[in-house]
């Protein structure tokens, strides 16, 4: 079976620091969008369940346009209402303490994409796998300025992972200069935040990513 147009590429996490009221997210994700992404999260770690809404509504229809899926982090209630809504692209990421796979599979039916934080550790992604899991993300694997204390993983893990035979994820400090060491590893999605959405031209800095990928 041939893996879905989403499970290779480039995959831009939003920053609410970065991004910091609508105009500016909106403007700085469809920058990335025309950059070229295969997924965009949304990752806004406010308590402010409105704005969440407002925002992840918007981005999802933006999304669509480019025909990319939207991921939101953390919150399974907010995926689940955005796919009732009919934002059939929105899928789902949760960490481990973020709440059950299976619940949130079950609740948001099997088309649906749902990544799971492994942390460096490849039992997570085997059970993440049997939970239903579509992809499954490990790092983090170089210095972080967005995560600093994210537990660290090694690069061996993305090879020893391709058995499980989900994409996997490289994410933590994925820039310019490490990009093709975790392709070359074995990642199928490259996930950044600053690299994306600190840099001074959005698609521009999505564009030399993207280029680096395909070099490797
Ligand atoms: C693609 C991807 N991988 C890992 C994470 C981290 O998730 P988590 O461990 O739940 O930490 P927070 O992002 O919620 O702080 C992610 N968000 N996306
Ligand atoms: C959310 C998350 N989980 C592990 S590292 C990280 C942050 C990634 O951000 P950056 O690409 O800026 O290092
Ligand atoms: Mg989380």
């Amino acid at each position: 079976m041939h893996n879905p147009s989403w499970a290779r590429g480039l995959y831009a996490i939003t920053d609410a620091a970065l991004l910091p009221d609508d105009p500016r997210l909106l403007a700085g994700c469809e920058a990335a969008l025309r950059g070229g992404l295969a997924l965009l999260q949304y990752r806004d770690k406010s308590t402010q369940a409105d704005k969440r809404l407002r925002q992840a509504r918007a981005l999802a229809a933006l999304c669509r346009d480019y025909d990319v899926p939207l991921i939101i982090n953390d919150d399974t209630a907010l995926a689940e209402r955005l796919r009732r809504e009919g934002h059939a692209n929105v899928g789902l990421h949760l960490g481990q303490g973020d709440g059950a796979l299976a619940e949130a599979r079950e609740r948001l039916g099997p088309e649906a994409i749902l990544g799971a934080t492994c942390h460096g550790r490849l039992a997570l992604a085997e059970r993440a796998a049997r939970e239903g899991a579509s992809y499954v993300a490990f790092g983090r694997f170089f210095a972080s300025r967005t995560k600093p204390e994210a537990p660290p993983a090694t690069l061996d893990l993305l090879g020893e992972a391709e058995a499980i035979g989900l994409p996997r994820v490289a994410i933590g400090g994925i820039d310019a200069e490490t990009i093709g060491a975790a392709r070359r590893a074995g990642a199928d999605l490259l996930a950044t935040v600053a690299a994306v959405f600190a840099a001074a031209d959005i698609e521009a800095s999505v564009r030399d990513l993207n280029r680096r990928l395909s070099a490797c």
